[in-house]
């Protein structure tokens, strides 16, 4: 045999042990590997690869790796063909999300890396990476733990959960436990709205909190949530996504929150007490001149909307100077209260009951006609005539005067109204106090009622 006739003989052998070996190798592999045309026509494929894509088939035939995956990944076939280099990795690391099975496992995740190696052929190398996706799942929420811990939550009465991008409770700590009476068992893999103010508030809100994270960095709620054994307490609640730099890149699917739920009950009966002194008169305990000017413009719009008559009553202590005089400040102080209460027992709880100044006093009455109104003034005026206060062993006697205007058409304003309703409590004191006088057209305004609005 000549030199020359050998020699090819020899390639083809040679060539064959490498075919040989190379299926060898890919059959072998311990990670799915395929080998196909630049349209994904499959040459070379060993069972691991098979294996993984079957479930994506739906019965159709193996023949093409871009069919085959087009339904979980339907740009893979343009991504091959656009790829300009000569040879080259087209993706690495590709996240397949397979959707779960029939046989209720979670959704399985492939990783793809998709190589050029000549004009003609691809290599495809598939891998189930569900476990490594999902141990990274785990280091984030480890990581959201510790951030939350470092940011000062170690304390157990606060309640800290891990959420999923569903909202479901992922993770938990003891404070669960304490603040709600929740066990772990019936917290994790429930919605968190279960745990909100207003208790299960329906999927919508619950998913609107999360949105508001995500586009605001957080979001914040107080409000009631009920425990396990039916008490409730004041609780703020704070929701915010878990700002890992892989989170950034990762789908909506992957997103996950941390919500930290605070019992401040303390803090809010300190907040309403803060509220009671801004909008109380400290002396008689009613509403303060800047509360009636709330409630007033409220009324106003409401009655307006329903077309109901409004009305109101300026109340004035009938020479208070000379109670003062006579009796002392601290006597004074006293007949107002006795005033206030007068005011609380005869006006209905629909009624706006204000402190307007020092001796002077504000009813406002919604859906009152001012007849009606002056009935239920010259009832009160009729009973501080007859009703003298007790103070110190000494009994006073106090009388008011009082004017009445109603919101017909045309007046929409509250100050207007007032306004009149001073006109006409001047009108009483004019005609010799101890009285209730209606506003009238013919009466001519006095320029004082229309009060600055700043708190007392
Ligand atoms: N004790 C006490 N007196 C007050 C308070 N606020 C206002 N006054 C007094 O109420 C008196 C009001 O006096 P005037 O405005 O002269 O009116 P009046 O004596 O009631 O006379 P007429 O309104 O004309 O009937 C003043 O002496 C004020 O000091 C208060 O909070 N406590």
């Amino acid at each position: 045999m000549s030199a020359a006739a050998v020699a090819p003989q020899q390639d083809l052998e040679d060539e064959s042990l490498l075919h040989e070996a190379l299926l060898q190798f890919l059959y072998l592999a311990p990670i799915g590997l395929t080998q196909t045309s630049i349209d994904g026509e499959i040459s070379l494929i060993n069972p691991l690869c098979a294996e993984l894509l079957m479930p994506l088939l739906r019965g159709a035939e193996l023949n093409n790796l871009f069919d085959a995956l087009s339904s979980v990944a339907p740009d893979l076939a343009h991504r091959a063909r656009t790829y300009a280099p000569a040879h080259g990795k087209i993706c690495e690391g590709l996240e397949i999300h397979v959707s779960g099975g029939m046989d209720g496992k979670g959704a399985q995740i492939l990783g793809l890396t998709l190589l050029k190696l000549d004009d003609t052929r691809l290599m495809a190398v598939l891998d189930d990476i569900t476990q490594v996706v999902q141990r990274e799942r785990e280091l984030r929420h480890t990581q959201a733990w510790i951030q939350s811990i470092s940011t000062g939550l170690l304390d157990v009465s606060y309640a800290l959960m891990s959420l999923d991008a569903e909202g479901r409770v992922q993770g938990w700590n003891p404070g669960i436990r304490n603040l709600t009476g929740s066990e772990a068992e019936a917290t994790v893999g429930h919605s968190y709205a279960n745990f909100y103010p207003g208790g299960d508030t329906g999927g919508t809100r619950a998913a609107e909190r999360l949105q508001e994270a995500d586009r605001t960095g957080w979001s914040l709620e107080e409000g009631w949530v009920r425990r396990t054994d039916g008490e409730r307490f004041w609780a703020s609640c704070l929701i915010a996504p878990v700002s890992l730099d892989r989170a950034e890149a990762a789908s909506t699917a992957e997103r996950m929150y941390s919500l930290v739920i605070r019992d401040i009950s303390e803090h809010r009966e300190a907040n309403e007490a803060l509220r009671r002194s801004i909008w109380t008169d400290h002396l008689t305990g009613l509403a303060n001149r800047r509360a009636f000017f709330e409630a007033a413009g409220t009324a106003m719009q409401r009655c307006a909307r329903s077309r109901l008559l409004l009305s109101v009553v300026l109340f004035d202590a009938d020479r208070f100077k000379a109670v003062n005089d006579t009796h002392g400040h601290a006597a004074g102080d006293a007949a107002l209260r006795h005033l206030a209460a007068g005011l609380l027992a005869t006006f209905g709880p629909d009624d706006v009951v204000a402190r307007y100044g020092g001796e002077e006093f504000v009813v406002l009455m919604p859906g009152a006609t001012a007849q009606v109104a002056h009935a239920v003034a010259e009832r009160f005026r009729a009973h501080m005539a007859s009703h003298p206060v007790t103070v110190d062993g000494v009994s006073l006697r106090c009388t008011v005067s009082a004017g009445v205007a109603s919101a017909g058409k045309g007046v929409a304003d509250i100050d207007v109204l007032l306004q009149r309703a001073d006109t006409a409590l001047y009108a009483a004191k004019a005609v010799g106090r101890d009285q209730v006088v209606d506003w009238n057209e013919a009466m001519v305004l006095r320029g004082r009622a229309a009060a600055p609005r700043a708190p007392r």
